[in-house]
């Protein structure tokens, strides 16, 4: 008791005294903090300024990778890669870049280009870095992964584990007939257009493979082809085919192109991000894609398997349905309806865009390459005899091959591989961040520094490739060593992050472009912009390719008629 009495004593004396204390200096205090107002604010700004000047100092002359070449302005700042991303061309800078400072370059303080072969072998394949933090610029939320963006390896690897079933060579297969009739739409609504040509009275001269006609006839041959790469996936992966090519228009891929580059907006200029509006299209069209799977589940009790159905199947109802709320990131199992919603949007992109532009790509360097051209038609012809006895007049006399017999040609095959050397899906390279102090082509790379594969350059390397390297000649992978195909090499990328689509895609590859180019004559127009751009996947600027067609018969007719 008499301590409590003490105490509070104790305390009520404190107490006094701290009051007292505080009241009689408090007019003290008023007086001094405006004294010392600008002070402090100097020695603040002294501090800030010391640190910025000193990071400045660090990155240009301390850092061990001051001593990589670049441009000086990279040595400190990233702003150059920002400035130069929303124009889509940031993987030129790059190109022109190793040119210029040879093979590892310096682009920001922590940000380094390899484009040598053992480089970007340790970076791909051996070391199995993480990806960077950077790839979150490309979620819906930046705290909810996918497949693609996760960063983290556990999370990646139960979420790849379980979508994988969806992608194995096996079921694939059994996919090919969905793939077929998508296909078979697209020929058939070109060939629709054939037919209008050939009532039309544009001249085509066969011979030039130019076109030079504005009527009607021409058809935008990219844009079918994205359309059908987009049916392709809306029927394998998610029940139904959107019908684009049947209906020939559909906002989806502009949506999705807009909504990708609103992402990386607002990831390259995170302080801007309230002006960049966020439209609500795609999340409607994909929450109807769910709702339909839903309904139709109700209806039967064996639902079938696609990649949806895998989503939904690890749906967890507990898990917070709204971006705003915490995530346990390192679970790659379960998805919200959220998660599932942008993992769907992912295989939207990832699964049409860059199919769709390597197809556009191999015909665009077929038909300025004719006697390329006239090689694959060549072996078609010499595989299915068919080929050469058919007539346009016969509706149901398209070619539509079956995939079995094309994985053997050989022509076709180093087509795709040409292209996809020429033209990587991953032009501006494939970034990943070391996790500790790394020794990369000699050079001391602390952790946490991005560094990038350069995959275009590699693949135009005069060293590996020869001195035709810029060229378009698929004869080259006849008798290629197969050490460089296995080493410089990488259109699906390697290791743990090997794209997940690659069974997929070089089917659907072989067999529109084998129908493409088997049915029909297509007639380049004058003056195309054929500019690429890149913003998460490659595409052409213009989002064009005019052409004209007819059936490949009638054209060959034509052209014994004009001899
Ligand atoms: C010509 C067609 C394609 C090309 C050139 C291509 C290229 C690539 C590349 C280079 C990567 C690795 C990126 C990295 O390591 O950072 C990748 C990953 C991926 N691709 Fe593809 N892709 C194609 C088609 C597809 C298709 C058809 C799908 C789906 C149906 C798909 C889905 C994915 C996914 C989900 C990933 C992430 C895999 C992971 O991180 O584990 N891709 N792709």
């Amino acid at each position: 008791m008499d301590r409590m009495v003490l105490n509070y004593r104790y305390f009520a004396f404190s107490h006094r005294s701290l009051s007292s204390f505080f009241s009689f200096e408090s007019s003290i205090y008023d007086v001094s903090i405006f004294n010392f107002l600008p002070a402090l604010f100097v020695i603040i700004l002294t501090i800030f300024a010391t640190k910025f000047f000193y990071n400045i100092i660090y990155n240009m002359y301390i850092s061990p990778l001051s001593k990589i070449p670049g441009p000086r302005f990279s040595s400190f700042t990233e702003i150059l890669v920002s400035l130069k991303r929303p124009q889509g061309r940031v993987f030129e800078w790059f190109y022109s870049l190793h040119l210029k400072y040879g093979s590892v370059v310096r682009v920001g303080p922590k940000f380094i280009l390899f484009d040598d072969l053992e480089a970007v072998k340790f970076i791909l394949k051996d070391s199995d870095m993480p990806k960077t933090p950077s790839v979150a610029g490309i979620r819906a939320h930046y705290s909810l992964p996918t497949l693609f963006s996760a960063t983290d390896k556990t999370f990646h690897r139960q979420r790849k584990r379980i979508l994988s079933p969806a992608f194995s060579i096996k079921y694939v297969a059994s996919l090919e007939p969905l793939v077929q009739s998508c296909v078979k739409s697209l020929i058939n609504k070109i060939d629709s257009h054939s037919k209008l040509s050939r009532k039309s009275s544009h001249s085509i001269n066969s011979t030039s493979n130019q076109f030079n006609d504005d009527s009607t006839s021409s058809i935008n041959l990219y844009q079918l082809i994205q359309f059908c790469t987009l049916d392709i996936i809306g029927e394998t992966a998610f029940g139904n085919s959107f019908n684009m090519v049947e209906n020939e228009s559909h906002p989806l891929p502009m949506k999705i192109f807009e909504e990708m580059k609103r992402r990386v907006m607002c990831h390259t200029f995170p302080y801007l991000k309230m002006f960049f509006k966020k439209d609500p299209w795609c999340d409607e069209f994909i929450s109807k894609i769910v709702k339909n799977r839903l309904k139709q589940n109700s209806h039967t009790t064996k639902p079938r398997i696609d990649i949806l159905q895998i989503l939904l199947n690890n749906y967890d109802p507990l898990k917070q349905s709204s971006p705003t709320a915490p995530v346990n990131i390192t679970d790659g199992r379960t998805m919200s309806d959220f998660e599932i919603q942008d993992q769907i949007m992912e295989f939207l992109v990832a699964g049409s865009d860059s199919s769709a532009f390597t197809i556009i790509m191999a015909i665009i360097m077929l038909l300025y390459h004719p006697e390329k051209l006239r090689n694959l038609r060549l072996e078609l012809e010499s595989t299915f005899p068919e080929l050469q006895n058919r007539s346009c007049e016969q509706d149901d006399d398209l070619f539509l091959p079956p995939h079995e017999s094309l994985k053997s040609l050989k022509y076709l095959n180093a087509i795709i591989d040409e292209t996809l050397r020429l033209f990587p899906a991953a032009l501006g390279g494939i970034m990943r961040q070391t996790t500790e102090d790394t020794i990369i082509s000699n050079h001391l790379i602390p952790k946490d520094t991005i560094v990038s594969a350069s995959l275009w350059k590699l693949h135009r390397s005069k060293q590996i490739w020869g001195q035709d390297v810029d060229e378009f000649v698929p004869e080259r992978w006849f008798d290629l060593d197969p050490k460089i195909r296995s080493d410089a090499y990488y259109p699906f990328g390697n290791g743990s992050r090997l794209c997940i689509g690659i069974n997929f895609a070089i089917m659907e590859m072989r067999i529109m472009l084998s129908a493409l180019i088997g049915n029909f004559e297509f007639f380049v127009k004058d003056g195309m912009d054929l500019q690429i751009v890149q913003f998460i996947t490659p595409s052409l600027r213009s989002k064009k390719f005019d052409v004209g067609v007819t059936r490949l018969r009638e054209s060959k007719n034509n052209d014994v008629n004009n001899a």
